[in-house]
């Protein structure tokens, strides 16, 4: 991240400068943004960077606890310089958060240079590999640096101190952070597939119960609570892939409008971002402990890879923006679209849909048998309706509210239950896209389309409260709904396995016992466990102090 940011927010001669280094791994860079007392709310940060026209420096200082930096990966240790993100002050009046290169170490010996303080916060969740990653804690006592270590892309300090806003969106500041979150939703679909490739494949090894006169168990992959429980999140580590291709997408579209100065997109990537990057990880997240839970016992084993891969992966809840505050970001630019709807005014790009709300509020969905839910026009347009109706209900009720903030605050519930809505219409639109396009390969456009409306009607159905409150379908419909998606886990069943080994990870990549691609499990589970430190000895450690003693007594005790 601390390239990024130095890319866009630097100069061009700040990027010329500081770049090279940081690629030649001449220095180490962090960014050091949130504090122990602020995280979500950036506009909070306490750091301040003071400038000092005798010396044309800024003074860096840390003049709380609170202000402490707490939490940037890399800053306890490895770093040698952060991109810190502090409130400028000049000519006595603060003018917010800007981003400052600072250096913390020596270049000789890696020490702290005189006045910064900073080491590692802590032990993190469970035993995970994310304690490999140095998060660490930062405080400046007024360090100088040199007014041109402002990041001054988007703002300048002059030399006798004057500040110059430039005629860009100051929302460019948090550009870093939309670069993260955008590759954050294709994380998810690599971490989703992972965690479903080890459970597909382990469910079809794994037999359990239903032999007839001694014949073979039952595949646990054939039971039908198993296919309700996996198909949906093998449908959403596709669809997460296909909508964090179109996200790249536009992040790319984005940057080069940029480039020439067209900010007319820039909302859209931040609601994009914001809301793809919440809905992805919490799904992600649950979804890896669903898969745990889909391997039984031996799910819980380290050897199965997943106690592991969930541990690495549930902080992408939180870093790069709490996924709640992210989606009331989302919320309130729906709410800004909707009450545009009247100006005459169009919305565009995902939120184009909005625009048909004199159809979409009365339309009435079409739906009459099972199978008309595969057609994708259905799909769409119950998924429009749902999305439009819970946004223009919230600005209904905030519109009643006395005050605009009040009435938001009053309602933000329901304004994420919207935003959620929203997202996962702009991830089943994006699924239907790409199952529309020409996919090479026999028989696969077809199993994606099984997966894309797996993703939509398991999606539906269990939001279907959503569908029924704002009239988007009727409860038939919902039923009907269900009943084709329990049709569509019998047609993926027979191509599950070949499904996740289409993700062509290797055995060393998924690190699971369970997801080997040999399916030779039971072999390398038992083989796996004469490695645990615990069997070097044949009799535990301890024996002798502890279980020999308590052993003998209660003999003794029951000889009396
Ligand atoms: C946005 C906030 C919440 C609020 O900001 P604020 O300034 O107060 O603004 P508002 O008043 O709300 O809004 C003002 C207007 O600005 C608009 N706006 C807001 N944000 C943006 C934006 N980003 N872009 C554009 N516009 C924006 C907003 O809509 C308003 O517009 P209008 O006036 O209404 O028109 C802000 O405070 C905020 O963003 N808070 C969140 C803070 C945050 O996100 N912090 C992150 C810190 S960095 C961090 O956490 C780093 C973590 C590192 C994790 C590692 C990541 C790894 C990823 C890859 C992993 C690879 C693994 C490989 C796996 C494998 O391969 O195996
Ligand atoms: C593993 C990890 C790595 C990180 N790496 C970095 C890094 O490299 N650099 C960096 O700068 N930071 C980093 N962070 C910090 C991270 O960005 C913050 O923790 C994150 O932005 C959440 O902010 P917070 O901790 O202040 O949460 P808080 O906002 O305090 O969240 C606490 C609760 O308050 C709720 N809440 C907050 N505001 C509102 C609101 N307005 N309305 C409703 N509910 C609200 C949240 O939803 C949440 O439930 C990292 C964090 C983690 C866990």
């Amino acid at each position: 991240m601390f390239v990024p940011a130095i890319k866009g927010q630097g100069t061009e001669e700040q990027q010329k400068k500081w770049l090279p280094l940081a690629y030649k791994f001449q220095i180490i860079g962090c960014y050091a943004q949130t504090e122990l007392g602020h995280g979500s709310n950036v506009q909070g940060l306490e750091t301040t960077a003071t400038f000092d026209p005798m010396t044309d420096e800024f003074v860096i200082h840390s003049p709380t606890l609170t202000s402490s930096k707490w939490w940037p990966g890399g800053l306890g240790k490895a770093s040698t310089h952060a991109v810190v993100y502090a409130r400028l002050i000049t000519e006595g009046k603060d003018y917010g958060i800007h981003g400052f290169i600072v250096q913390l170490r020596s270049l000789e010996d890696h020490s702290p240079l005189p006045g910064v303080t900073l080491g590692d916060i802590g032990g993190k969740f469970g035993s995970g590999a994310y304690n490999s990653m140095d998060n660490g804690v930062l405080r400046f006592d007024h360090v100088r640096i040199p007014r041109d270590q402002m990041l001054m892309r988007l703002s300048q300090v002059t030399r006798e101190g004057k500040y110059v806003q430039s005629d860009v969106p100051k929302q460019l500041l948090y550009g870093t952070m939309v670069y993260v979150r955008q590759s954050i939703v294709a994380d998810a679909s690599k971490a989703l597939s992972r965690a479903v490739c080890i459970a597909v494949r382990y469910s079809a090894i794994r037999k359990q119960f239903g032999s007839q006169d001694g014949g073979p168990e039952t595949q646990v992959l054939n039971y039908r609570t198993q296919q309700s429980r996996l198909f949906p999140l093998l449908a959403s580590a596709y669809a997460f892939r296909f909508v964090g291709d179109w996200l790249n997408w536009l992040y790319t579209d984005v940057t080069q409008k940029l480039e020439v100065k067209d900010y007319s997109t820039l909302q859209e990537a931040h609601a994009c971002t914001a809301g793809l990057k919440a809905v992805t990880t919490s799904a992600t997240a649950d979804a890896i402990e669903e898969c745990r839970k889909l391997c039984g016992g031996h799910g819980y084993l380290n050897s199965s890879g997943l106690p592991e891969l969930f541990a690495v992966y549930v902080p992408a809840c939180t870093y790069e923006g709490d996924n709640v505050v992210l989606l009331l970001q989302v919320a309130r630019i729906l709410m800004k679209t909707v009450s545009q709807l009247t100006s005459g005014k169009q919305p565009v790009g995902t939120m184009a849909y909005m625009g048909k709300v004199q159809h979409l509020m009365q339309s009435k969905c079409a739906v009459k048998t099972a199978e008309d839910w595969l057609n994708p026009a259905f799909i769409q347009e119950a998924f429009e309706a749902r999305a439009l109706r819970m946004a223009v209900n919230c600005a209904q009720n905030i519109g009643q509210a006395s005050n605009q903030e009040e009435g938001f605050y009053e309602r933000s519930p329901d304004l994420l239950e919207a935003a959620v809505a929203h997202i996962q219409l702009i991830i089943v639109t994006k699924f239907i896209e790409k199952v529309h396009q020409d996919i090479p390969g026999h028989g696969v456009k077809e199993q994606l389309q099984n997966l894309c409306n797996v993703y939509a009607l398991y999606t539906l159905h269990k939001h279907l409260g959503d569908f029924l409150a704002t009239g988007s379908l009727t409860p038939k419909q919902g039923a009907l709904a269900n009943e084709q998606l329990g049709k569509l886990y019998a047609q993926v069943r027979p191509n599950a396995v070949a499904l996740v080994d289409a993700f062509n990870y290797t055995d060393h990549y998924l690190g699971s016992v369970l997801g080997r691609y040999d399916g030779n499990v039971y072999p390398a589970l038992y083989e796996e466990a004469w490695k645990d430190p615990l069997n070097e000895t044949v009799v535990p450690e301890g024996y002798h102090e502890y279980l020999r003693p308590l052993l003998k007594q209660q003999l003794k005790l029951s000889r009396l």
